[in-house]
């Protein structure tokens, strides 16, 4: 595979949601309760080869400019990215663990949230597949804390400009997109 550049990779990553089908339109409900004129399943991306693929080498540079040492994530959307991610970083010959968070704890007396190794003090960065109203990313980020993390970088593939990304960087948290909508739900590279 001929190598791309990060704007190459996130071009490409917006031409495979097309010809995946991860772009819908028409009316949905998200499960926020938000209305939307268009869905995106990032799943339709994230567990398609070449989608997991580009999204791994297009998370890498962001990751190692953020200085962090593993890349957690909300289940189920983040399973395959932060798969992804650490797969690729072992490709380039910088190993990034990953782990997931849950989204309630284990149950059965177990109050575990995080699945997976996590390098208790490290800085850690939090990705999702969509960020619209950010409650997925804080539970993530709410969860890597209470474990001891410090959250370097919060990640979504499609920042769906929702007020989600808005309200995380007000937080002081460093955030960054692969994709952003428009209010009309245009899609394009961040
Ligand atoms: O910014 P937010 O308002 O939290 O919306 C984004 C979240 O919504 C979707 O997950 P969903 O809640 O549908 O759960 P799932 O990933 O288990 O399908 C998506 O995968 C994100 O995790």
């Amino acid at each position: 595979m001929v190598a791309l550049n990060s704007t190459e990779m996130a071009e490409r990553l917006l031409e495979l949601a097309v010809e995946r089908g991860a772009i819908r339109y028409g009316d949905f409900t998200l499960s926020s309760g938000k209305k939307s004129s268009y869905y995106f399943d990032g799943r339709l991306l994230s567990l398609d080869p070449e989608g997991a693929h580009l999204i791994g080498n297009a998370l890498l540079p962001l990751l190692a400019d953020a200085g962090v040492s593993a890349v957690g994530g909300p289940t189920l959307g983040a399973d395959p990215i932060v798969t992804a991610a650490a797969m690729a970083s072992w490709q380039q010959g910088a190993p990034l663990p990953a782990f997931i968070v849950r989204k309630e704890a284990k149950g059965h007396g177990m109050t575990q949230m995080i699945e997976g190794p996590v390098p208790e003090g490290a800085s850690v960065a939090i990705v999702d597949d969509t960020c619209t109203t950010g409650g997925s990313l804080f539970h993530a980020i709410g969860a890597a804390e209470e474990a001891g993390c410090t959250v370097g970088l919060v990640l979504a593939l499609l920042d769906r400009n929702e007020g989600g990304s808005d309200a995380i960087r007000e937080r002081g948290y460093r955030f960054e997109t692969l994709l952003t909508a428009g209010e009309d739900g245009r899609i394009r590279p961040a």
